[in-house]
């Protein structure tokens, strides 16, 4: 039966979010024809009481190629996100404006789809699936569904009406209702060819650092810390960006502890989950109290909400800014709130952390190699810093209490994502809370 067969796939599935844990039932809430050999499905995962729920593009018949773990369903079913001669059907939907059953494929005003493309799926590790039309397109299909427009369709096409330059051209998307609500299902932006997300940049510059036992990190052939800065004043820009496109407003001390008891929320989540967290809970505790103590008024504005090295491009001449959807799993009401800018640059502040430490697991020069890890996200963090104020980006000498809990906040909500996703990598969001930064 299908859905048994979906079950025994889904859990191996890399944006599956609900692993390690026992699928009590599987239920397909709903099956749309898309062309002779398509289907779209929305489908119902039951866990532990709870529901998550998850599209997919089902083919039948599978080709001989099919048959690959990641695509291959069973029984001639397959992903058909993998299939260029079916995805073109999502093309086509979007340059028509077509209603198919409940799904709705929309173009943003004025532009022209070119539908002789042909997809790819990107290869990048990923919450979601992204399919590559030609050079031209990435489409992004939300993998888990929740109900509402997703921030990202939302911020990209306000910051495109404001002339934002620092995003990804927004094309078209595909909808339908989830609870009543309008539910963004996929969304087509610009494809940046011969770009380089900063993630890559970031680690190759570290391995050019660790190939290299002398020197320091400004000295190395990969030196990061001018990209970092370009990246701060990029960052500036988005947030005068998303502040001129969407409501600002300031909160008073009184809703500032209330952010802070979130804090504390997701730290005890976390503990509960990775009980060694605990240990240094005590760490992320006090920086909470000092944001107590010297809570003052703080400006909010729309924000990117998940920003790291990996949500960033290096074009030829610009970063641009991607995926503007929030952290994948948390609420869509909470995913859009108002929330301090200072949240953005606590991301990025921990990525630089992320990308001095992740070479470091297996290399057999590690204890050697740390220190100048540390220096190389010292060297880059500051420079993203200086680059964010020197771009406009509002950075008083007071909000290092608050950039310091967002940055704790941001270190256990990844060791969630780590303990979830990649537990091999546990120890690089546990080291912000061992070093006490
Ligand atoms: N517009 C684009 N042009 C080129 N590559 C892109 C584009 N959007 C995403 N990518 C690539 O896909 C990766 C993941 O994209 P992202 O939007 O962060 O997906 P997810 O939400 O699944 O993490 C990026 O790090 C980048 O390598
Ligand atoms: O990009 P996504 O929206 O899928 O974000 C999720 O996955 C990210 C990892 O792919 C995760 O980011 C963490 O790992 C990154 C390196 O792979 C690192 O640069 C980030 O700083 C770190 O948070 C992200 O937290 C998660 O929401």
């Amino acid at each position: 039966m299908l859905t048994e067969l979906l079950t025994g796939w889904i859990t191996h599935q890399r944006w599956f979010a609900g692993k390690g844990r026992p699928i009590d039932d599987l239920v397909v809430d709903s099956d749309v024809e898309l062309s002779p050999r398509l289907r779209h499905l929305i489908i119902s995962v039951h866990q532990a009481g709870a529901r998550d729920r998850y599209q997919l593009l089902l083919g039948s018949e599978a080709p001989e190629w099919a048959h690959f773990k990641a695509a291959h369903i069973g029984e001639g079913y397959y992903d058909a996100a993998y299939d260029a001669d079916l995805t073109v059907a999502l093309l086509e939907g979007m340059a028509e404006g077509r209603d198919t059953g409940p799904l709705r494929f929309r173009h943003v005003e004025g532009v022209e789809i070119d539908t002789s493309l042909r997809s790819l799926v990107l290869g990048a590790e990923q919450s979601n699936t992204s399919l590559v039309y030609g050079e031209t397109y990435i489409c992004k299909l939300f993998r888990r569904l929740n109900a509402g427009v997703n921030p990202e369709l939302e911020i990209v096409t306000a910051l495109a009406r404001h002339g934002g330059r620092n995003i990804a051209r927004p094309y078209g998307w595909i909808e339908a209702d989830l609870d009543g609500e309008p539910t963004t299902l996929a969304m087509t932006q610009e494809f940046l060819p011969n770009s380089n997300d900063g993630w890559a940049l970031a680690l190759a510059s570290v391995r050019d650092l660790y190939g290299s036992l002398e020197g320091s990190a400004s000295d190395a052939g990969g030196d990061f810390s001018s990209e970092a800065y370009r990246l701060g004043i990029t960052t500036a820009q988005i947030h005068h960006e998303l502040a001129a496109a969407f409501p600002t407003d300031t909160i008073e001390p009184q809703e500032v502890k209330r952010m802070v008891e979130e804090f504390r929320r997701r730290l005890g989540t976390a503990v509960e989950e990775v009980p060694e967290l605990g240990e240094y809970a005590h760490v992320a505790e006090e920086a909470y109290q000092r944001v107590t103590d010297v809570a003052s008024e703080t400006r909010v504005q729309r924000v990117h909400g998940d920003y790291h090295l990996g949500q960033v491009m290096r074009t030829t001449t610009d970063w641009i800014v991607l995926d503007f959807e929030g952290e994948p799993g948390q609420p869509m009401a909470e995913r859009r709130a108002l929330a301090s800018p200072l949240r953005d640059v606590a991301g990025m502040l921990r990525s630089f952390d992320y990308a001095a430490r992740h070479l470091l697991a297996d290399h057999s020069d590690a204890d050697e190699l740390r220190p100048r890890a540390v220096e190389w996200a010292e060297l880059n963090r500051s420079s993203f810093l200086a680059g964010y104020s020197a771009g406009g980006g509002h950075l008083r000498a007071e909000d290092a209490v608050l950039l310091r809990a967002l940055e704790l906040d941001k270190a256990a909500y990844e060791v969630l994502y780590e303990a979830r996703n990649r537990p091999t990598w546990m120890h690089i969001p546990m080291s912000a809370f061992q070093m006490g930064r």
